[in-house]
């Protein structure tokens, strides 16, 4: 029965090397596929959902495994504190460290990498996996979120982040906005 990510080491937070965004990491193992290959990956981040749905998607369809990337401490809860979290981050080139670290990520040939376009670009926490983990050789198709102003700079980010992979062209799609929710909803409430 699939089950969800198994952590296996407990290791202590280390500073903000790239090393130590492997080591500050438990290592986990991907939910996989009973009869599949095991030759694909795929990796996803999400906030709201919206790219979650496509990760899993892509998942069943390739008898893939699939992991969920999550920072070592959470964004926050509320939607305006994340965003100027992720822009500070962002602006300063900070890495956050990761929950879990792909245990055996030399067994994938093929990664589906999934994300959220934040402020016109990849998620820090993204670039933390590609940073945290050996891709080279291996093919990167990326599959992106965004609330409808773009991808930004993601393909150039990707293409520096992910050092020696073959870079997919990638799959965009526009999804629901949370920003765009919550304003509906709070003008929606302020009537009443
Ligand atoms: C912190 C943050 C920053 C965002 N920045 C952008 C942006 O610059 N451009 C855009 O089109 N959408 C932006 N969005 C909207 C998300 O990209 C979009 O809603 C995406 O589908 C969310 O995916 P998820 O549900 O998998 O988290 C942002 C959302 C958040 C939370």
């Amino acid at each position: 029965m699939p089950h969800d990510l198994q952590r296996r080491h407990l290791l202590r937070a280390l500073p903000l090397t790239a090393a130590g965004l492997l080591l500050a990491a438990k290592e986990g193992v991907a939910q996989q596929r009973p009869n599949g290959s095991q030759r694909v990956l795929v990796a996803y981040f999400t906030r709201t959902g919206n790219t979650e749905v496509i990760a899993r998607q892509i998942r069943r369809a390739q008898e893939a495994s699939l992991f969920r990337i999550e920072p070592a401490t959470p964004y926050p809860e509320d939607y305006a504190l994340t965003v100027a979290q992720a822009r500070s981050e962002t602006q300063s080139g900070y890495l956050p460290p990761l929950a879990q670290v792909v245990a055996d990520i030399g067994r994938y040939r093929t990664i589906y990498l999934g994300f959220p376009i934040w402020g016109m670009t990849v998620p820090p926490v993204v670039r933390s996996f590609l940073r945290a983990h050996d891709l080279s050789g291996k093919t990167v198709v990326p599959f992106i979120t965004h609330g409808g102003y773009g991808i930004g700079n993601s393909t150039e980010i990707l293409q520096s982040f992910a050092t020696g992979a073959e870079l997919a062209p990638a799959f965009t799609m526009e999804a629901d906005q949370e920003r765009r929710t919550l304003e509906q909803v709070t003008g929606w409430l302020s009537r009443k």
